[in-house]
């Protein structure tokens, strides 16, 4: 059963050219405004206990999406069906008094949501828990700064178990501790067969939280599928789009080279490579989600050459938390790997084989990644699936290929000296 049911959503905003326009088309009953497509004919559902992730560039109607899900904004047409008690964080302050103190503010939210006072008071004291805001929960809202606004917001939501939980951008203003607690919470509320929407600009955590993925390009739904292959679609199209913007030098110097083979009306220059996967395998070949320490692995990666005489750059990391890198391999150092020309066309695996995997603990992903001649312009990188390290014996977060040796010497000992 769905708990969300969009059908056929069109969202069109009035634009004024001038604020006076909008009294004048309220009196002299002419229309004096131009309709601004939003969103245009938007379908998905999302079934109980599933979550969904909505992607996107900037203004791609994410924000308006969401506030047609949580009854914010009508839609201009079509409709939006949402069964159970909804919980939402959408903008920045929303539903905070900002005269009110937080503990007031939890009141008055709860409440909102429905919440009985008793059970109210029942729950105030984990959810300031949580926000770890106990010094300033009765200082007004209006002196928090916007991270203390969002660690009350989320503990609220979180906090009076709603059905569904409709959450937009809203890690990205608290810092990496607030964060890590954050997903750990929106996983329990997926183990709790909740329903979650998730805007973010982090595919990472929309790789980590979400089922499904829909990405929104100008107002219509670009890709609807598995989060792991919208992000990996979505990752792909930034990355060469990176390549015009970041890396203008280079580009350029393709479309030269274009130029001067008589070929200027093809179509703008491409990235030389892209990277179709990252993968982690066993030494048999296997691909391999699950790692002992000191399991001897490789690291592999394989793309396409997009480009005649491209030279290509390799390199892997490995990642945790997807912020700290916890080694690294370069091609970029290394004048013995192949690195092109390569043809159009051609498809290559790199392999980096590791004698012995030492992160003892936690769980990493392996980073691909293509540099181009100059070493610095990382234009391609893709992400492995997570990895987790097999439960093991021992402490610290890293395990060294060891030997041992006991060396007993007795020429000091009785039974030695007796003997003598
Ligand atoms: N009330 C409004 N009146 C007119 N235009 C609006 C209104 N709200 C949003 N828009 C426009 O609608 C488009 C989509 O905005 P929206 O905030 O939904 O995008 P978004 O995908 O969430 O972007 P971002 O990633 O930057 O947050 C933008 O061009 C924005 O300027």
């Amino acid at each position: 059963m769905h708990s969300i049911a969009v059908e056929n959503v069109f969202k069109d905003f009035r634009i004024y050219a001038r604020p006076q326009d909008r009294l004048l088309e309220l009196l002299l009953r002419k229309p004096r405004h131009r309709d601004f497509h939003v969103l245009q004919d938007i379908s998905f559902n999302v079934l109980e206990g599933k979550s969904l992730g909505i992607i996107g560039d900037n203004g791609a109607g994410k924000s308006t999406l969401m506030k047609l899900l949580v009854g914010t904004l009508q839609p201009t047409r079509g409709s939006v069906d949402i069964r159970g008690q909804v919980a939402a964080l959408l903008e920045l302050g929303a539903g905070f008094h900002p005269e009110f103190s937080g503990r007031r503010n939890i009141y008055l939210n709860a409440s909102l949501l429905g919440v009985p006072d008793d059970d109210i008071e029942a729950l105030e004291n984990d959810i300031i828990a949580f926000s770890e805001l106990e010094d300033f929960i009765d200082q007004p809202v209006k002196t928090y700064s916007s991270g203390m606004y969002v660690r009350l917001a989320f503990s609220i939501a979180t906090m009076v178990r709603p059905d569904v939980l409709v959450i937009d951008e809203a890690l990205a203003v608290g810092d990496i501790a607030f964060q890590k607690k954050c997903v750990q919470r929106m996983n329990e509320f997926r183990k709790q067969q909740k329903s979650m929407v998730f805007c973010s600009h982090s595919m990472y955590h929309v790789q980590e939280l979400c089922d499904t993925a829909l990405w929104l390009e100008k107002g219509r739904i670009r890709e609807i599928g598995p989060s792991e292959d919208i992000v990996a679609r979505y990752e792909d199209y930034c990355n060469s789009r990176r390549v015009y913007t970041t890396g203008e030098a280079h580009a350029n110097e393709h479309a030269n080279d274009k130029v001067l083979a008589g070929d200027a009306a093809e179509a703008p220059a491409v990235k030389d490579c892209r990277i179709i996967h990252t993968v982690m395998r066993d030494v048999d070949g296997n691909e391999i989600r699950e790692v002992e320490p000191l399991q001897e692995v490789i690291l592999e990666l394989k793309a396409e050459v997009q480009n005649d005489a491209a030279h290509c750059y390799f390199g892997f990391a490995l990642m945790q938390d997807l912020e700290e890198i916890v080694s690294s391999y370069l091609a970029t150092d290394r004048p013995d790997v192949e690195n092109g020309p390569f043809k159009k066309g051609e498809i290559i695996t790199v392999q980096v084989r590791l004698s012995a995997m030492t992160l003892r603990v936690g769980k990493f992903h392996v980073l691909g990644g293509v540099a181009d001649d100059s070493g610095l312009l990382w234009y391609e990188t893709r992400l492995s699936k997570e990895i987790t390290i097999k439960p093991n014996k021992g402490l610290g977060p890293y395990v060294m290929p060891s030997t041992w040796d006991v060396v007993r010497d007795m020429s000091n000992t009785e039974d030695q000296s007796s003997s003598s």
